[in-house]
Formats: structure tokens, C-alpha cells, sequence
């Protein structure tokens, strides 16, 4: 099962890999086409009833295959408000084709006569809210007629964020729906099919420009709250690595960041940048005495970051511990602080971002092949029952169920510091998001601005420059197309 705005993750996926939006639209199309010659006599009567957006467009393709039907396509609203360009196009393909068109103005001008079946187009997976006019209307005149309807993707009025059904939506006979069925269609008194169109199997293994999407705020199943708060516990022999997380976190769109750190690095961790938050603790290090303290801080904050430059004191690893042991809102745990994780017990979501080196030290298995790597990482994510995102040439991302693997990133990117921005950028983007779905656009993200970095600076990229590439590879560099 998956659900609207995770199918345009997908799709956008394979758009970035080659296969466009368009021509999934002529295999979902085709698959309409087929579902209605099951049902239909030689010499039905066909109605499509299609809405402005893809879920329309669909049904202009599948008119195409059904060649030798008696088909009569209805738009519901004028041609040139289409809302996609890919819609309008195979609405324009009709029109040049001479086959049988006509634009519904309003739902005074709406009838549906008495077909043998209809095609329901209206709305898919971009349905916001109830059904307004005029395919309120339509669907009260599809729902009492005697034809056989056949749903595109899924009845017009069904959430496929919620699987919630709008009162007036569409009964379907039937639904061809795509890729994988949705939420809700399980509960239809309706015969669901699900149709392969084509999408690559690497679109949903890799991570690419499409999970980006994530971000954008027009999915109606949630109800994500500010940009979020992130904690930075680090610091101590290092002062560096906790700011270049700290830095990359504000960057990746957090609203605030505070850096708790041992007082003899205070200083100059807030010499590294007016917008960093320093909360100094007494002390050299971090050690057990400061548990407490830390605890009651990052129950304000969204997620915590623990581990950048802290060092590995065994006074150091036991606070770690301590701090884990007694939290439970979400963590991304790097560098000497993932030594303790396997031995915790704690309530927390835990996202550990261990390069391979540290990954064997947690007791994982490594190796040089990439597939090979993506399974031992899932089967060692599942026996944690945390998220692990393993860093390397091909970083993989798994929970134990779901397995992802991120290819951006460059040779340049082995200088120091790299690991600290993606901690930073992970953190940030778990304050507000699933930690898998997190971790896999934090790694996506972090090798996108090395990549970029790396178009400007080859191997002498550092990983200060990573910073400033990050809101252009979040908000402005991620493609898309209608
Ligand atoms: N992977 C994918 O995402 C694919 C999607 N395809 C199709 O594209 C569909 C999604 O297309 P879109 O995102 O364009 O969205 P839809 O076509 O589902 O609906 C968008 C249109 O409906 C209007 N609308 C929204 N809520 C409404 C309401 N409550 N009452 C009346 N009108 C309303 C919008 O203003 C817009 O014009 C899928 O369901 C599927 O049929 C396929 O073409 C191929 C692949
Ligand atoms: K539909």
C-alpha cells in the first residue's frame, strides 16, 4: 500500500531517472482501457467523466484505446484550465483526433444520459477536501444511473492520503489503480486492480530529487508543525564538528539550534557564528553529572544531535549512555557516541550515522558491494529496531523494513567534517519528518551540496562549503514537472 504523496515521490523519481511523468500517464491510461474491455460489450456505451488534473489525463489516453467503442469524453471545467501540461496535451490529442469531446461549464450543464459504462476520472490521489461543483453533481448522477463504473486510480472522492471517503464520492464497480493499491480502497464494495505502469524498481530504492518532495507542505495527511527545534550535544576535545552540524541544521531549515558544549569550547564554538545558540556546561567534557541538565534540554527541542566532537572519555560515553537511556523523542546519534548504542536501552528513535568503520564497531557487517552492504545493514536496522544510515560511496538507509540507498556524493567529500554537516542536516529534518524519510533526504541532501561544492572546488572542497549549498539543493534544485 502506498499513498498519494508517496507515489509522487516515486514518480518524480523516475522522472529524475528518465522516465517522465507522461509516459506513465500513456501506461496508466492503457491499463483504464483494458479494465473497461472486461467489461464492456462489443457495443457499450462509454462516458468519461474526467476532472482538470492527471487523473483526467489518464482517461484522455485510455479514449485512444478504446478505438471501436461508442466513447463520449466530458471535461468538467474549460480545456484551458487543465491544470498539468501533460493532461492537456492528451486532452488536445482528442480534440485533433475527432474524437467525442465536450467542456462542462457548470453542473446546470451536466448530463450523463444513460451510458453503459462510466469511466470516472474526476479525481485521484490531488483531491482536496469534499467534492465541490460540478463533480458533486457528477457523482450524484454516475451514482444513480445503472452503468458500470470503472474508477481511475481511485473513486473520485476518496483521500488517498486518509482513506477517508467523502460522502458524495463516486461508488465504484470497479478501480484500476496504479503501482500499488491505496489506503481506503481495501474497504470498497469494488473489484481493485492494480496495474504496473512501468515504474522502475530503482525508483523506490534510491533516493533522488523525488523524496525532496516530502518537504513541500501540500500533503493533506499532515499536519507538520514548525520548522523545528534542534539540540547539538557535542563538543569537548573538538569544538569544530558540533558547529558544522549546529550550521548545517539552520541550513537544512530548522528554526533554532543550540549547541550544549563544555564550557573550555564555549567560546570558541560561538566564535564560529552568531546565529549558533551556545549553552555552555562546566567542565572539560561531557561527563555523568551533566545527564540531568542535558535531559531536561532536549525534552524542548524536536530532535538531538549527540555525539560530534565529544571524544571518547569513557566518563564521555557513560553520560551517552545516561542520555539515551533516559529520552524518547528522536535522536541522530554520530561518531564516538554510537559506540554505546547496541548496549542502551532506550525509548528514543534512534537515527545512527556511522561511517563503516564505525558501523563494524557497533557489531555490523561490511562490505565493498553496495547490494551486499544494503542487506546487511536492513537485517543489523531490524535487530536494533532503529534507523541506521551507513555512510559511504553508496550510503544505505534502512529501519529494518524499508531499505534505501543514496548515490549523490563525491570522492572530494572523504575530507573531515562531511560526517558532522550530515548529522546536522539529518537532525534538522527529523524534527519535522518520518526519521527514515529523514535520514534518506539528510543523505541525499549532504551529497547533492558536496556535489555541487565539488563543480567549484574539485578535492580542495572543505566542509564549510557544503553550508551554503544545502538551501539551494532543499528548496530551489529539485526539478519537478507537472
Ligand atoms: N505516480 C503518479 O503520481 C501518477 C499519477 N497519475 C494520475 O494522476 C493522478 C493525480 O493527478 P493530479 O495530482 O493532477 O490530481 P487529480 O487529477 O487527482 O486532481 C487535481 C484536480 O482536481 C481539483 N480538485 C482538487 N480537489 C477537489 C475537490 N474536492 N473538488 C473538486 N475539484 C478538486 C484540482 O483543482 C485539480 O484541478 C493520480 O490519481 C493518477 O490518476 C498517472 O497519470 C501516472 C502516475
Ligand atoms: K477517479
Amino acid at each position: 500500500m502506498i499513498t498519494g504523496s508517496e507515489m509522487a515521490v516515486i514518480d518524480e523519481n523516475a522522472a529524475a531517472m528518465g522516465v517522465p511523468r507522461k509516459q506513465l500517464m500513456e501506461s496508466s491510461g492503457h491499463a483504464v482501457a483494458r479494465a473497461v474491455r472486461e467489461v464492456a460489450d462489443a457495443d457499450a456505451s462509454v462516458r468519461v467523466v474526467a476532472g482538470r488534473g492527471n487523473n483526467g489525463g489518464d482517461a484522455f489516453v485510455a479514449v485512444r484505446f478504446l478505438d471501436g467503442f461508442d466513447v463520449t469524453t466530458s471535461l468538467l471545467g474549460r480545456p484551458d484550465t487543465i491544470t498539468t501540461e501533460i493532461a492537456r496535451e492528451n486532452w488536445a490529442a482528442l480534440a485533433d483526433g475527432e474524437y467525442r469531446t465536450d467542456a462542462v461549464r457548470d453542473s446546470a450543464a451536466f448530463d450523463l444520459g444513460d451510458p453503459d459504462i462510466v469511466v470516472d476520472a474526476m479525481l485521484g490521489t490531488g483531491i482536496r477536501g469534499d467534492l465541490r461543483e460540478p463533480e458533486r453533481t457528477a457523482a450524484a448522477a454516475i451514482n444513480d444511473s445503472d452503468a458500470t463504473v470503472v474508477s481511475v486510480d481511485v473513486p473520485s472522492g476518496l483521500n488517498a492520503e486518509t482513506g477517508e471517503l467523502a460522502e458524495t464520492a463516486v461508488e465504484a464497480d470497479r478501480v484500476v489503480t496504479f503501482h500499488d493499491t491505496k489506503p481506503g480502497l481495501d474497504a470498497l464494495d469494488a473489484d481493485v486492480t492494480v496495474a504496473d505502469i512501468g515504474i522502475p524498481a530503482a525508483a523506490e530504492r534510491f533516493v533522488e530529487r523525488g523524496d525532496l518532495m516530502r518537504l513541500d507542505d501540500r500533503d493533506p495527511g499532515s499536519h507538520k508543525g514548525q520548522n523545528g527545534e534542534v539540540l547539538v550535544i557535542g563538543g569537548g576535545p573538538y569544538a569544530g564538528a558540533p558547529a558544522l552540524s549546529a550550521k548545517a541544521a539552520l541550513r537544512a531549515g530548522a528554526d533554532l539550534v543550540r549547541v550544549a558544549c563544555p564550557m573550555v569550547v564555549g567560546r570558541e564554538l560561538q566564535g564560529f557564528g552568531e546565529d549558533l545558540i551556545v549553552r555552555p556546561y562546566q567542565g572539560k567534557q561531557l561527563e555523568p553529572r551533566q545527564v540531568g541538565f542535558l535531559l531536561q534540554m532536549a525534552r524542548h527541542h524536536d530532535a538531538v544531535v549527540i555525539g560530534p566532537g565529544l571524544g571518547d572519555a569513557e566518563e564521555t560515553l557513560e553520560a551517552v549512555e545516561g542520555i539515551l537511556s533516559g529520552y524518547s523523542g528522536t535522536a541522530v546519534v554520530d561518531a564516538d557516541a554510537l559506540a554505546r548504542v547496541p548496549q542502551v536501552d532506550t525509548d528514543a528513535d534512534l537515527i545512527c550515522t556511522p561511517h563503516q568503520g564505525e558501523f563494524a564497531k557497533m557489531g555490523g557487517r561490511v562490505s565493498d558491494d553496495w547490494e551486499e552492504r544494503a542487506n546487511f545493514v536492513e537485517r543489523f536496522a531490524a535487530d536494533l529496531g532503529q534507523v541506521v544510515l551507513v555512510k559511504g560511496a553508496y550510503d544505505v538507509v534502512s529501519d529494518g523494513e524499508t531499505t534505501r540507498v543514496n548515490r549523490t556524493g563525491n570522492a572530494g567529500m572523504t575530507v573531515g567534517g562531511t560526517g558532522d554537516v550530515l548529522a546536522g542536516i539529518t537532525g534538522a529534518l527529523a524534527a519535522t519528518q518520518d526519521p527514515l524519510d529523514a535520514a534518506a533526504m539528510a543523505a541525499y541532501a549532504n551529497g547533492r551540496a558536496g556535489d555541487r561544492a565539488f563543480e567549484e572546488r574539485n578535492n580542495g572542497l572543505v566542509a564549510t562549503d557544503l553550508h551554503d549549498e544545502i538551501p539551494e539543493v532543499l528548496w530551489t534544485d529539485r526539478g519537478g514537472e507537472a
